[in-house]
């Protein structure tokens, strides 16, 4: 079976979904970046992909409903800041003047605390999330889910369709390829598309010269795609300045680096913004 990004099958949307989703009709582009594994760089990818997207001149929205762990707010150094609300909606916070974030982590009290919600009120967060933030006209709105295929991921796909389109991330071993290849699955049972997937730490970056070193097994990201027919979008490589940067608050695409990490998030970004819809 081939593949190639940008595909997908529209489905008909119901009238409640309509009223849900109202503050979502001038997004015109929604990627949903999932894992079924924890901890692969769900929200460094994500992150990245939004800078990047709004550093190409998009209008980007994003999105993060990692109630558990969100950590957009800390990699775009937002923590502590709190969304503005008016008329009854959730202003998005401003990274810069073409991107604007909104996060769970917004509307915890505290870092320190727990978020101990059952999935009905997990479900809920994320419909006022969908219904209740002003996203205004959007080129694309990029959403960070938390790992696996629980609740979080199948509100958030089932509230955007039909026009949603997956991103996915692994890391080559057998172990994540396992809980991956369940996510694909699951996109297609829930008749998402994957517009493709990135293998994340894949090889090791030296950070004096650049050269990408493999560590561990390579090409299960790649031979995934093959089985399953899914686009592959890029390798990127264990990178300690990506996590630094991280760390940081500072989004390694906004550095102005030139090397194997910076070039294979540069053609992530290209390759979602050649699917964009105009
Ligand atoms: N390519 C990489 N090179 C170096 N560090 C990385 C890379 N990708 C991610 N990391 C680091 O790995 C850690 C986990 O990344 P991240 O939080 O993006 O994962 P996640 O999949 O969103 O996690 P979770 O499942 O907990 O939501 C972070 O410290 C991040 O900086």
């Amino acid at each position: 079976m081939s593949a190639s990004a940008c595909g997908g099958a529209a489905q008909a949307s119901c009238p409640s979904q309509d009223k849900l989703t109202a503050n979502l009709n001038g997004i015109k582009n929604k990627i949903v970046v999932l894992s079924g594994k924890g901890g692969v760089g769900k929200s460094t990818v994500a992150t990245n992909l939004a800078v990047g997207l709004s550093l190409a001149g998009f209008n980007v929205g994003l999105l993060d409903v990692d109630v558990h762990g969100p950590s957009v707010p800390h990699l775009l150094k937002l923590t502590g800041v709190v969304p503005g609300f008016e008329d009854g909606v959730l202003q998005p916070v401003p990274w810069s003047d073409k991107l604007g974030v909104m996060s769970v982590g917004f509307l915890v009290e505290s870092r320190n605390d727990p978020v101990i919600w059952r999935g009905p009120r997990k479900t809920g967060v994320i419909e006022q999330f969908m219904r209740e933030v002003n996203w205004g006209e959007r080129d694309f709105l990029v959403v960070d889910c938390p790992p696996g295929t629980g609740d979080e991921p199948l509100s958030v796909l089932q509230r955007l369709q039909p026009d949603a389109k997956v991103v996915v991330v692994t890391t080559p071993q057998q172990v994540a390829i396992a809980d991956v290849r369940r996510s694909i699955s699951f996109c297609r049972a829930l008749g998402a598309p994957i517009v493709g997937l990135v293998e994340n730490m894949s090889g090791y970056a030296c950070p004096h010269c650049g050269k990408v070193e493999e560590l561990f097994s390579a090409d299960g990201g790649v031979d995934l795609c093959a089985e399953m027919g899914v686009p592959f979008l890029g390798r990127i490589p264990i990178d300690p300045m990506l996590m630094r940067d991280g760390d940081q608050g500072n989004p390694f695409v906004a550095q102005g680096r030139a090397n194997p990490t910076a070039e294979a998030l540069q053609a992530i970004v290209s390759k979602i913004s050649a699917c964009a819809k105009a």
